[in-house]
């Protein structure tokens, strides 16, 4: 079975304090779900732990199959974190961010080739950020941060796409912008699992709803196309789950820029 994310009895634990407590959560290619609740549920947690950047300490999580610490094809996830981690140090320019998206693609025999400015140019106009490609990111306002790290996943041109709420702080006409990219990301087959409190103009593209409560998964819907593990009964329920520890192999992991 073809799953991009798989995890089972996914449990997080940040200063003692149970965040995640026994996830199930199974993601098929081709399927756009998003992941909703309240501030403070954990939506951030499971993203960040889908992935391997936020540990689990029980249960396991794979990617395409195979645990994220062995995990080694990065290129097939673009990630779009909440927040752009620019500091006052050195000044990057849109187009270095977004740049930066191509890095797992490239490798030091292959520098930066025409393919690679082509799929940057593609990628800020996306966002129609165009124009500002030549300006310091922090000349810009929130929700334009924002685009530029959707930017820089699309850059990147993977097959799935992680978004920690990429409408927040965007204004309504950016927000039919990214409804509209999505739209041509899942009509190429490619994979959305994104963060948001609300849908607003995302609802049309989503596939699939997972709603968090206090680090339980308390309602996930049906996925559009019913095959493999999505298809099996009880996969839309609300999840029983049980506490046990389970240790996790996964220790020292990290995404790629
Ligand atoms: N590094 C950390 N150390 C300790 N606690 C943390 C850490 N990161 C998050 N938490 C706590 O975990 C809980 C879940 O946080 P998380 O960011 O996953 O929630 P969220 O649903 O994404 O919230 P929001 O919608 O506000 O972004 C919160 O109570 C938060 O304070």
């Amino acid at each position: 079975m073809n799953t991009v994310f798989q995890m089972t009895g996914g449990q997080v634990t940040l200063d003692r304090r149970p965040i995640l407590r026994g996830v199930d959560l199974t993601v098929c290619p081709g399927e756009v779900v998003a992941i909703m609740g309240a501030n403070g549920s954990g939506k951030s947690t499971l993203v960040r732990a889908l992935l391997g950047l936020t540990p689990l300490s029980g249960g396991q999580t794979l990617l395409y199959g195979v645990p994220p610490g062995r995990f080694r094809d990065w290129r097939r996830i673009g990630y779009v974190p909440q927040r752009l981690a620019v500091g006052g140090g050195v000044p990057a320019t849109v187009r270095e961010i977004v740049a930066s998206g191509r890095i797992a693609r490239q490798s030091r025999l292959r520098r930066t080739s025409k393919e690679d400015h082509a799929a940057v140019a593609r990628a800020l106009a996306a966002v129609d950020l165009t124009e500002r490609a030549g300006d310091p990111v922090q000349s810009l306002s929130g929700g334009q941060q924002q685009r530029v790290l959707i930017a820089r996943a699309l850059a990147g041109e993977p097959d799935t796409f992680v978004m920690d709420e990429p409408t927040a702080g965007v204004d309504a006409d950016s927000q039919r912008l990214l409804a509209g990219t999505l739209t041509t990301l899942v009509r190429e087959g490619r994979t959305v699992v994104l963060v948001a409190h609300e849908l607003g103009p995302l609802e049309p593209v989503i596939s699939r709803g997972v709603v968090v409560r206090a680090g339980r998964i308390e309602h996930d819907g049906r996925p559009p196309q019913p095959e493999g593990e999505c298809a099996k009964p009880g996969h839309e329920h609300v999840h029983p789950h049980a506490e046990e520890a389970v240790t996790g192999p996964l220790t020292d992991l990290r995404v790629k820029p």
